[in-house]
């Protein structure tokens, strides 16, 4: 029989339009329907309108008041870390008394830290540790997240990442894309052997997780002192060659060329870009890089935020995403993110919307399947407990998600 759900008399139903990327100036042409209702049918938006008929039709525990509220699509956070073993709570505060966050990783802590603890975590462990942060992203309207191995940099490590994502799809209902990040550093038994490390990742790990198809994408660190131009280009072009599509870590730390790099290999998103240059902008607008941005992990280095305003009016597609992770920013919280996107870095509230929906989606290939309201669209929604979106970055900081939809039903209320 058809599972139906009516979210009825909405004050305000906001959402980006279209199955691809927005870009530049369309960013913040977002569609706003009000006193309206969503019509869903077996997990997919079957109709947006006010058709009165549908009240009498469907039994009244299948219908969610939204009068006074807000509906968006699910929120799609594009670039996380979260299965890790272990803290860095230390490194925070070294890092706040003046070290950086490079000075850190060269004196053998940072990722190699967490590396080390993800090692040393049983399988079980790194579940019971992630169910936990992903009932937070739900409750912060998170109904897709991208999620990267990276802190094993062995075989076994990285697999047991891959495998835990893929388990914790059964056990909740976050969706989760999985990212194989096998250089996301270079370990200590491979020091100052980074051809070596890569050429172990493409021969030894690589082909495992693609058979195993433990992971969609692939991605790397390309960083001064990490892997270099040269490196990652042979790194992504092997991945390309082995099944994966792929991100890519630029520009973060110092300007590198890692944009050129996304644009030259037209990956599907580049990342971070604090220190992107003029060129690397230009390749990311003309070559389709979805340019995601990850506001909280500048704001916790205390690093300039990446230039959203001239990505935008460049013609770039740009997407907002957490980078939760142990380390540089250990925050999945949607709206200190709405607010440092929309108070520092000249994005409109619009804008910010549809760089965490279908931007978002984008980033991880789905905005074919989620990140609108649109009939067809599979049916992963936001209500927010005010009648306008403008309250996203307005209630500054403040979580404001009421009830959280996924695949037409009811997992989240606040
Ligand atoms: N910059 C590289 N990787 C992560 C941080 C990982 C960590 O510090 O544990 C990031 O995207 O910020
Ligand atoms: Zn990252």
């Amino acid at each position: 029989m058809t599972q139906r759900l009516l979210i009825k008399n909405a004050s305000q139903i906001v959402t980006p339009k279209g199955n691809s990327a927005v870009r530049g100036a369309d960013m913040k042409d977002v569609a706003i329907y009000e006193n309206q209702s969503i019509l869903i049918e077996d997990g997919t938006i079957v109709a947006i309108g006010d058709n009165p008929a549908w009240e009498k039709e469907i039994p009244t525990e299948r219908q969610v008041d939204a009068k006074g509220k807000t509906v968006l699509p699910g929120f799609v956070d594009s670039h996380t870390h979260f299965v890790f073993g272990g803290y860095r709570a230390d490194e925070f505060l070294w890092r706040m008394e003046g070290m950086s966050y490079m000075d850190i990783m060269e004196r053998g802590g940072g990722i190699a830290n967490t590396m080390k603890a993800t090692r040393e975590a049983s399988e079980d462990e790194l579940i019971t540790h992630s169910l936990d942060f992903l009932k937070k992203m739900l409750a912060f309207g998170i109904t897709t997240v991208e999620g990267k191995s990276g802190y094993g940099m062995d075989y076994d490590t990285e697999l047991k990442q891959l495998r835990v994502m893929k388990r914790l799809e059964e056990l909740q209902p976050v969706s989760i894309v999985r990212t194989f990040l096998g250089a996301h550093a270079v370990p200590p038994s491979y020091k100052d052997r980074n051809d070596e490390f890569i050429d172990f990742l493409i021969r030894d790990v690589m082909p495992t997780v693609a058979k195993e198809k433990l992971a969609e994408f692939c991605d790397v660190f390309c960083e001064k002192g990490v892997f270099s131009i040269e490196e990652s280009r042979k790194l992504l072009t092997a991945a390309r060659e082995q099944g994966f599509k792929l991100k890519i870590h630029a520009d973060e730390i110092v300007t590198f060329g890692g944009s050129e790099l996304a644009g030259e290999l037209k990956c599907t998103s580049a990342d971070h870009l604090l220190h992107a240059s003029e060129a690397g902008i230009k390749a990311l607008a003309d070559n389709g890089v979805v340019a995601t941005l990850l506001p909280t992990t500048a704001f916790c280095l205390k690093e300039p935020y990446a230039a959203a305003r001239k990505m935008i009016d460049s013609g770039c597609a740009v997407a907002l995403a957490t980078d939760f992770n142990p380390g540089s920013g250990f925050t999945n919280s949607v709206p200190l993110m709405i607010a440092l996107a929309v108070i520092y870095m000249g994005m409109t509230a619009e804008e910010a919307i549809t760089a965490l929906t279908l931007n978002g989606a984008a980033a991880v290939d789905r905005a074919d399947r989620i990140g609108s309201v649109e009939v067809g669209k599979q049916a992963d929604l936001v209500i927010l407990q005010y009648p306008s979106y403008k309250f996203l970055p307005y209630h500054t900081g403040v979580n404001i998600v009421e009830t959280v939809i996924k695949n037409g039903e009811i997992v989240h209320r606040a």
